[in-house]
């Protein structure tokens, strides 16, 4: 697939703080993505992950910084910011009136100049996103009347025909049968392998984030308390002390699965 564009780049996040108002919600976090890599961002409920997202594509304001190969994202223009990285948010708000066609058009705007109509590359691009997110039958349907897991693909063919460089994922699995979470993951993981697309997201399934991200950061309180290999930050102790979670992590082909354990007999009321 011919989806991405020129190849991934690196992410760099430098001591990026973030509040609202004046709670604090990010505490210098640092974090690097390879070209190609997939860095998975975990945590438990209110940790920061969507804010690390939206304050790395400049949607919050922090301190810090953020790089693409080298380069600030602070002061680059929207257009090539948008051929740069895409995103696929976790809540999206989808248009009225558009169908799901146009709404995934919509990622090719960067590529083209103000006002100009689509060209045959464009076409070919959405099509092509289309069929590999099993969206061509609901080309014509207004994208407000699909269902939450069509529109969660929408988006992510929308982010994905914007050929970035960088793809940053918000829970791109919520909505997602198993069936489909797995395949929209694994179209993502193709994209990271033969075209070299950077992967920043977020996941709340451990398994499938231990099983498809390279590099996992763990955020607790708004700081980055783990960044690894899946296999060294998910661990039983790290579960427990930061999700207050009982678990254990079985060792999978593809990397660490999570397996929820009931309380003892003796802890149930
Ligand atoms: N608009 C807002 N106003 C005030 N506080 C906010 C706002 N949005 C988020 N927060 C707070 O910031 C903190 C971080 O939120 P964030 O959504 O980044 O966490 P998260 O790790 O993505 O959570 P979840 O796993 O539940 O999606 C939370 O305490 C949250 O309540």
């Amino acid at each position: 697939m011919s989806t991405p564009g020129a190849g991934g780049a690196r992410v760099e996040v430098l001591g990026l703080s973030a509040a609202f108002g004046r709670t604090r919600v990010l505490e210098d976090v640092r974090l690097a993505v390879e070209p190609g890599g997939w860095t998975a961002v975990i945590g438990p409920n209110g940790s920061g992950k969507s804010t690390l997202l939206r304050s790395v594509l400049g949607f919050h304001p922090h301190e810090g910084m953020v790089r693409v190969d080298g380069v600030p994202t602070t002061g680059m223009p929207r257009r090539e910011r948008a051929r740069q990285l895409a995103y696929a948010p976790q809540r999206p708000v989808v248009p009225e009136g558009v169908s799901t066609a146009d709404y995934v058009a919509l990622g090719r705007t960067p590529h083209r100049s103000l006002l100009a109509a689509p060209r045959p590359g464009d076409h070919r691009v959405v099509a092509e996103v289309m069929g590999r997110l099993e969206l061509t039958g609901l080309a014509d349907r207004l994208v407000t009347t699909l269902s939450g897991g069509e529109q969660q693909r929408a988006v992510l063919a929308r982010a994905l025909a914007q050929q970035p460089r960088v793809l940053l994922l918000d829970e791109p699995t919520a909505a997602l049968d198993l069936g489909h979470a797995q395949q929209v993951l694994d179209l993502v993981d193709r994209l990271r392998r033969q075209d070299g697309l950077t992967v920043l997201s977020t996941l709340h399934d451990l398994s499938l984030a231990g099983q498809y991200a390279d590099r996992l950061a763990l955020l607790s309180a708004g700081r980055v308390v783990a960044e690894g290999r899946p296999a060294d930050v998910l661990t039983a102790d790290a579960l427990a002390s930061h999700y207050g979670a009982r678990a254990e992590v079985v060792a999978g082909p593809h990397g660490p699965a999570v397996l929820p354990l009931r309380a003892p007999d003796g802890d149930r009321g």
